[in-house]
């Protein structure tokens, strides 16, 4: 059931995990001091001097997929999807899933926003958060963290506890916990069960596919991850490096933007895996990362025009898909409420208000030029 393989990817993902004890704050600030041996709330390794966030690799990697005597075959009603409406990797997940329309086909839940030092919990029948399905675990009763999905399959899995989590509920296992892995899944494999209009929706087409995985590389590194490098850099130059990198990286998709021929990302005819891969974090740029990860060159909305019409056409355009899935609530709690060694006193900012601008407004600066 636990294979070789992702025992001794367990493995080496705990070997690169193990810290030693560590204080955020000086001595007279307790509440903060991390003393555990490993707390999966250190987010940079204290050995480790560059001061720079390692995202490590998932480590459940098998494929749901439609053909006979498959391991995890595609089937109606048979796979879960845990998600957390503030993780942007879970984010990828709902969006395909409706732009695909499996809704019916895949359940899913969302956890509470909080990540605290057991990792995500389920929310108590008795919380009342925004969005659908942010619910206890519907498919364990007894289950009040999502680590204990991850111990079911293994009683000492070392690794990380990470949504998205794709679950098969027949055989109780994880199939997979990389979410750039679980949407390719739900691009095809589900396309006997689904009706015509769905199966015609492409996200990775094959004359684009060089192209956008080419643009996945830098965009996964440089903004999707740079946004958690530059925030959770311990010193100034990891900081530097990562938030410059960053920013470099936005200036090169707004030219990509201003050069494209359709409202897409690669001049695309509709949207592709390059748009939901980078709407999950523009979304959050300016209610989180500017002010939260001091991503703070420019925001997107009076720096960028280009990403700001794209956002706002897929979160206002696709309501279904990009702007239901967003919960402005879950994301903004989540960063500012669960790390607590960049936000000691989880107090959540107020602004930027509104989390997103109509379509026909803009800021006032622009607007003003706009209307002189
Ligand atoms: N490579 C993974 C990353 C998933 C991930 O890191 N998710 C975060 C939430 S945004 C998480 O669950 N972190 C919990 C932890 O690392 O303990 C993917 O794309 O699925």
């Amino acid at each position: 059931m636990f294979s070789a393989v992702t025992r001794l990817r367990t493995l080496s993902t705990y070997i690169t995990n193990s810290h030693t004890p560590l204080r955020f704050f000086s001595s007279t600030t307790p509440a903060f001091t991390m003393d555990k041996k490993s707390s999966i709330l250190n987010w940079v390794d204290p050995k480790d001097k560059s001061g720079e966030f390692k995202r490590q690799q998932s480590v459940f990697r098998s494929f749901i997929e439609n053909k006979p005597g498959a391991e995890f075959p595609a089937e109606k009603d048979r796979y879960h999807l845990y998600v957390s409406y503030a993780c942007p990797w879970a984010h990828r997940t709902l969006i395909v899933r409706n732009l695909k329309g499996l809704q019916d086909i895949i359940s899913f839940s969302s956890v509470h926003w909080h990540m605290g030092d057991k990792g995500w919990r389920f929310a108590t029948p008795d919380e009342n958060l925004p969005g659908g399905n942010v619910t206890p675990d519907p498919l364990h009763s007894d289950y009040t963290h999502l680590r204990d999905i991850y111990f079911e399959q293994n009683p000492s899995y070392e690794g990380r506890f990470t949504v998205p989590t794709l679950y098969d509920k027949k055989q109780k296992r994880i199939v997979s916990n990389e979410s750039s892995e679980i949407i390719r899944m739900l691009y095809t494999e589900f396309d006997d069960l689904i009706a015509d209009e769905y199966k015609k929706v492409v996200l990775l087409p094959k004359n684009l596919q060089k192209d956008i995985e080419e643009m996945n590389e830098w965009v996964y590194n440089n903004i999707n991850n740079g946004v958690y490098k530059s925030g959770f850099a311990t010193t100034e130059e990891a900081y530097k490096k990562n938030v410059t990198t960053l920013f470099d990286s936005l200036d090169r998709v707004e030219k990509s933007l201003s050069d494209s021929s359709t409202p897409y990302l690669l001049s695309a005819p509709h949207v592709t895996e390059a748009d939901v891969r980078l709407f999950t974090t523009i979304i959050r740029f300016d209610p989180v990362y500017v002010q939260h990860f001091k991503c703070n060159i420019r925001d997107i909305r009076s720096g960028y025009p280009h990403l700001h019409r794209w956002v706002r056409h897929l979160y206002w355009d696709y309501p279904v898909a990009f702007g239901e899935t967003t919960e402005f609530e879950h994301i903004k709690n989540h960063y500012t409420k669960s790390h607590g060694q960049i936000n000691p006193f989880a107090i959540t900012p107020v602004g930027p208000l509104p989390n997103i601008l109509e379509k026909d407004d803009e800021v006032p600066s622009a607007k003003a030029v706009r209307e002189k």
